[in-house]
């Protein structure tokens, strides 16, 4: 059997590092790095929506330079990549899609069903592109990242290779689902198709080829 493992503290094949922190721990760590970027994440959107007066911009503004400057205190060197530790658990905190510690992402919650996966978000004003509509290129964003987790099936990395957008109409903020999953494999190339959909049915579909790199093993069990 190949080890998808590489050595603690090593970066693996895929960009993947080993990180023996137990699991109880990363869980709690988790939790309290979801609440901090669910908290900012009110920020961006308070940010983009306020409409109080200049004066108290700034006095907030300056408050907030004082929360940086205390989160500044002990700083990773640099992004927080991927880290998964011996019984499996991966975390990926930085994720412009499901970082847990990133109020960029969404979060989307990728759900793995019979048929490939899906995710159910709601997107507010810090998603938007045309008037009211979700940006074009956040939508793209979100469909690769699931329909990569649908090609890699939990048991293999792979890469965007190739990515198609079908815009149909314009999918509007608010709830949305997405769904994705693979139609067929040749070698290392996996085929997925995936889909946004509103209340109204869908309003982009992509399909793409997604390639597990020459030389990253499968997970084999
Ligand atoms: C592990 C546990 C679970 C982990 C879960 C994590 C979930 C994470 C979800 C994240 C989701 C977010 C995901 C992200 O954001 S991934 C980030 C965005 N994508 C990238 O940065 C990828 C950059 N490109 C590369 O790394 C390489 O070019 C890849 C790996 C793509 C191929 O380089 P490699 O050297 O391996 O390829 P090869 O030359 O041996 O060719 C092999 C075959 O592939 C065919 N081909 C090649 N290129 C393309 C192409 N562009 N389109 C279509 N087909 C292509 C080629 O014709 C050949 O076919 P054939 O001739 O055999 O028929």
């Amino acid at each position: 059997m190949t080890s998808r493992f590489p050595d603690a503290g090593a970066v693996g094949a895929g960009g993947f590092v080993r990180d023996d922190t137990p699991t109880p721990e990363v869980d709690r760590r988790e939790a309290v790095m979801a609440s901090l970027a669910g908290t900012v994440r009110e920020l961006v959107d308070a940010t983009i929506r306020t409409t109080v007066a200049d004066d108290e911009v700034h006095r907030v503004r300056d408050e907030l330079a004082l929360l940086v400057d205390r989160l500044r205190a002990a700083q990773l060197p640099g992004p927080a990549g991927i880290r998964y530790n011996a019984e499996f658990r991966a975390w990926n905190w930085g994720n412009a899609v499901v970082g847990a510690a990133n109020a960029i992402a969404p979060p989307l919650e990728v759900v793995h069903d019979a048929s490939g996966c899906h995710a159910d978000v709601v997107l507010g004003a810090a998603y938007e592109g045309p008037p009211g509509l979700v940006h074009g290129g956040v939508s793209a964003m979100l469909l690769d990242h699931i329909m990569g987790v649908t090609a890699s099936a939990m048991r293999r990395t792979t890469f965007t290779g190739t990515l198609t957008m079908r815009y149909r109409r314009g999918t509007p903020l608010g709830p949305l689902r997405l769904e994705a999953r693979i139609v067929r494999e040749e070698g290392r190339k996996v085929f997925v198709v995936a889909s946004i959909s509103d209340a109204e049915g869908v309003t982009v579909e992509a399909d793409g080829v997604f390639i597990q790199p020459a030389g990253t093993p499968a997970v084999d069990g």
